[in-house]
């Protein structure tokens, strides 16, 4: 079975991801972990860019053992003698030498015709086959290359001792269709083809990355260049962990073998993702937060009945712990009766009717249900009187000896609007203040808790907290979102004065309301 290479360019390419820098102890982590995962070449900097990336360059050289390292040259003696002094360490050294050859990079970048571009390809392909036995040459954007003078590149490349060549869609400007077609052309017009390494770059400008390099492999590449989590310059470039698992899962379509670890993908994309400070999208294939998560009831109880309805990959395979089942309004009784029952619940028929349309009731009102509201709803607390009272508006003002002034507005259920004022040492203090003398209430806060639900500048913050009715000593939940947290803060406490609220009026204490 034939063997594809996985070159992953992580900590080059991936680097030049705008607003990622890796220090060399950062990038010595990512290669051992790199290593760990099976990739057999890793290109580990551009070294004449800066004396910090010789060194990581040169640490990565010394660090690993069993895998190749590469770095990367322009055509210029000087950019690889320094990818010669940093992988002199190498147990297994490579260099990646490369020139872009297309109308536009050779004419308004480089300032070179054909004859000097190839001219510049047979000089500095023979100078760094000097230095190494494995030697990578790419013509740059090759996809928007004249294919006959791509042919000239590659063949002046293989002539001066290139062992292995990369076809780079630079810009990611090409489809499956043309990039698997690329690859036939050059297998038909290269006659020592078969006896160099073809392999593909591909970028994701227009999303077809991954799709282009399975189309390279298809059609005659035996190695793929691209990185974890597809960080890299622009929209990035292949995702890796897709190529590995495309050509495991469908085995059938791409009867290849790979020494990628299945199983150590996940650590690898955390760690990239945390060292890089890339996030990866909830929705990313392979490693996204949700893409082994089913939220919606008919896919729920399919995955329950058997997880091969709706996944195609073990989560396990990939190093995931296990699938997720949230529950939101999209959910089923099914997934809801599960998770109960997972919390300890057993309900007759009628009880789950029940508890069902009140969990229903719920989600049409909130994000997703936590077990936390599972918990409130199956012992009676539910979040009813979280409509009850809304916040309506909310206005901060420094008041004098360092104080903190709220004026809220809240409607109540019959869409009346009840403004109120109070200082406090802090905002949030003056806030709750302010709510108690709207709700009347006699309260003590027992538990407040922030945290990020989402992620990015605009992420939305979520406040807990949980109140105490002096009066009764029941304590009373409440949740608040916004992407501000003083206001997430206000919601939250009002939720909670709600339910205080109710309980008054059912027992009857002060009887006291709002309007
Ligand atoms: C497609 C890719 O990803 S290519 C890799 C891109 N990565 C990077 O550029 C990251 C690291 N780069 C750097 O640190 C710097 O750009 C350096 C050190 C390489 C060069 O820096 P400088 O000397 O200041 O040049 P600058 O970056 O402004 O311009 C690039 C020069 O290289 C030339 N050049 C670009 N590619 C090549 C090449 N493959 N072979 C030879 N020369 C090249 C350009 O024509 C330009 O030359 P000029 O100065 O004669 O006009
Ligand atoms: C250096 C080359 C291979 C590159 O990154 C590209 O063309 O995208
Ligand atoms: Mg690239």
């Amino acid at each position: 079975m034939k063997n594809i290479q996985f070159f992953d360019t992580s900590l080059r390419d991936g680097e030049q991801t705008p607003g990622v820098n890796f220090n060399t102890q950062e990038k010595v982590q990512v290669a051992k972990q790199l290593e760990k995962w099976g990739i057999d070449v890793i290109e580990a900097g551009f070294p004449i860019s800066s004396q910090g990336d010789f060194e990581a360059v040169q640490a990565i050289a010394r660090s690993l053992k069993q895998t190749a390292v590469t770095a990367l040259a322009r055509c210029n003696k000087k950019d690889i003698d320094r990818v010669a002094e940093a992988l002199a360490d190498a147990v297994y050294p490579q260099i990646h030498v490369f020139i872009a050859t297309s109308p536009i990079h050779m004419e308004h970048k480089l300032h070179m015709n054909e004859q000097e571009v190839l001219a510049s390809i047979k000089e500095h392909v023979s100078y760094a086959k000097t230095k190494f036995s494995q030697v990578q040459f790419s013509p740059e954007d090759a996809t928007r290359t004249e294919k006959n003078f791509l042919v000239q590149a590659v063949q002046t490349a293989i002539d001066a001792g290139a062992t292995i060549i990369n076809i780079p869609d630079t810009v990611g400007y090409s489809n499956p269709t043309e990039f698997g077609a690329l690859f036939r052309y050059l297998k038909e017009n290269i006659p020592n083809f078969s006896e160099v390494t073809f392999s593909s770059h591909c970028h994701d400008d227009l999303g077809m990355a991954s799709a282009n390099a399975l189309a390279a492999i298809e059609n005659g590449a035996t190695r793929v260049e691209g990185t974890v989590n597809g960080i890299g310059e622009r929209a990035g470039n292949t995702a890796l962990e897709e190529v590995a698992l495309a050509l495991y899962i469908r085995k059938d379509l791409y009867p290849y073998k790979s020494g990628i670890v299945l199983q150590e993908t996940k650590r690898t994309s955390d760690l990239v993702s945390r060292l890089s400070g890339v996030a990866i999208p909830r929705n990313k294939a392979i490693i996204g937060a949700n893409a082994y998560a089913h939220e919606s009831g008919i896919h729920q109880d399919g995955v329950l009945k058997n997880p091969s309805t709706y996944e195609i990959i073990t989560p396990s395979l990939v190093g995931v712990k296990t699938n997720a089942l949230p529950l939101g309004k999209l959910s089923g009784r099914h997934a809801f009766v599960n998770r109960i029952e997972g919390m300890g619940y057993h309900l007759t028929e009628n009880e789950v009717r029940e508890a069902f349309k009140k969990f229903k009731d719920l989600a049409d009102k909130k994000k997703q249900v936590t077990e936390e509201d599972l918990e409130a709803l199956m012992t009676g607390q539910t979040n009813e009187a979280v409509q009850d009272y809304q916040l309506e508006q909310l206005q901060l003002q420094f008041v004098s000896g360092g104080r903190q002034g709220a004026i809220v507005t809240i409607q109540d259920a019959s869409g009346e609007t009840h403004t109120d004022s109070a200082v406090g040492a802090g905002s949030i203090q003056a806030i709750y203040n302010t709510i108690d003398r709207i709700m009347k209430q006699s309260v003590a806060l027992q538990r407040y808790s922030i945290r990020s639900v989402t992620e990015g500048e605009d992420a939305q913050a979520e406040v807990r907290i949980s109140l105490e009715n002096k009066e009764t000593g029941h304590a009373f939940n409440g949740v608040g979102i916004d992407f501000d947290v003083l206001q997430a803060s206000a919601k939250a406490y009002i939720q909670a004065s709600g339910q205080v609220k109710k309980e008054e009026k059912i027992i009857g204490i002060k009887g006291v309301q709002v309007r």
